[in-house]
């Protein structure tokens, strides 16, 4: 249990926070016994058995993309999704992955947190330029005493922590067990909450630094000024105004802090909703999520001469990044949110598409499979182009009989 700083509880009243010797009795158990994945490691009993067919489901020839299905299997790829304008008009899904299974998104989910941070900025309850501090004075003396809400946002402070995610000595994996995704070590932070406090740098901001950290700040920042846990403030913010098919799930670390910087699983037609929002100016079939002009400071880039990432800008030579999103600088305007291991979603202004590609590469971070992804993403937007009206477009009922075929 953290003994720093007062976070919401997992429930109203609660005196004390579960634990998992705890979790069963009262009065815990009124909110356990209806949460347990948040205490528990669960396991799904699906509705359909069994769940995914046996074959790929693929439904690609409304995309004149030469050798398409090849790529898409040679990147991994469990789930890829084209939604131009309001039409899915090309799906594929690997054997033994159904449309309607969630998917761990990674860093995607950084981009979800920047859009509830913008969401609080224009109610007024979020200041960019206000300091970090101001709002969790919990980090005071750690490398976000000094820095403001934006460098946050836009990843522009100095920080002593390596993202090597295959690196045991890595603050990444330090973060990962504080956090509940590998095995804690003797002496290591409580929960994410006391390691945010640990982190040190050199006090300089400005200059882009690719910090998996930065984005649990925004998510502590976010409890802080709405009294919610951070899936609450999520599902407020975000997930509830998108009409999504399926509930989406956040990995939970001990104390109940949901994992922002990379925790989120959704279903790819759902993450292509979070993209249909961009290209709607922030408005969500049930409602606003984000200002206009949050998002077009998005579609605008971000500073290119901050950027110091050269894996990205080997692919983007333009490239930027702000507000959680990556902004490739490219003719076309693609902004992206990027995951490790694969995960893709793709914004196409150009074009009005949203391309989702989720994928479950070998390795972390392949700049062969990068790419490769870029690669290809770019194809499937350049060849929406032309106009797509002669063209039989499938939609969405004949993707269902297509599933139907493949099963
Ligand atoms: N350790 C918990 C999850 C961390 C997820 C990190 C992640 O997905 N990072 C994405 C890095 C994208 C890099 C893109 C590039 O340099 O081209």
């Amino acid at each position: 249990m953290t003994t720093i700083g007062a976070h919401p509880p997992r429930y109203v009243g609660a005196a004390g926070q579960p634990t998992v010797d705890s979790w069963q009795e009262g009065p815990h158990n009124r909110w356990t016994f209806a949460h347990l994945g948040e205490m528990l490691p669960t396991a799904s009993v699906t509705r359909h058995f069994p769940a995914a067919p046996a074959a790929a489901t693929e439904r690609l020839d409304a995309l004149a993309v030469p050798g398409l299905s090849q790529r898409l299997e040679e990147s991994y790829t469990d789930a890829f999704l084209v939604l131009h304008r309001n039409n899915v008009i090309a799906e594929y899904y690997r054997p033994g992955f159904a449309p309607d299974d969630l998917h761990l998104v990674m860093s995607i989910s950084k981009s979800m947190c920047g859009l509830v941070v913008g969401a609080l900025v224009d109610s007024g309850d979020i200041v960019t330029s206000d300091r970090v501090v101001h709002y969790v004075p919990e980090l005071a003396g750690s490398a976000y005493d000094g820095p403001t809400i934006q460098h946050v946002l836009d990843m522009a402070i100095h920080l002593n922590y390596s993202e090597d995610y295959m690196d045991p000595a890595s603050e990444v994996q330090t973060h990962d067990r504080s956090s509940g995704w590998r095995t804690r070590r003797d002496g290591d932070p409580q929960d994410t909450y006391e390691f945010l406090t640990t982190l040190t740098g050199n006090g300089t901001v400005g200059r882009f630094q690719y910090c998996s950290a930065n984005t649990d700040v925004l998510a502590w920042i976010i409890e802080r000024v709405t009294g919610l846990r951070y899936s609450e403030a999520l599902s407020k913010y975000l997930w509830s105004k998108l009409d999504a098919d399926r509930d989406a799930t956040i990995t939970v670390d001990s104390s109940g802090f949901g994992f922002a910087n990379g925790g989120v699983s959704c279903t790819a037609r759902d993450l292509a909703r979070v993209g249909r929002l961009m290209l709607d100016g922030g408005v969500g079939p049930a409602g606003r999520v984000v200002s206009e002009g949050w998002v077009r400071s998005i579609l605008a880039g971000g500073d290119r001469e901050a950027m110091a990432d050269a894996s990205f800008t080997g692919i983007h030579p333009q490239g930027s990044y702000t507000r959680q999103w990556w902004c490739t600088g490219n003719e076309r305007g693609n902004v992206t949110g990027i995951g490790i291991y694969g995960q893709y979603l793709w914004i196409d202004p150009a074009t009005d598409t949203v391309v989702v590609q989720l994928s479950t590469w070998p390795e972390p971070d392949s700049g062969h499979l990068h790419e490769l992804q870029n690669q290809l993403l770019l194809d499937v937007s350049r060849s929406l182009d032309q106009p797509l009206a002669s063209q039989e477009i499938p939609t969405e009922e004949t993707a269902q009989e297509s599933k139907e075929t493949a099963a």
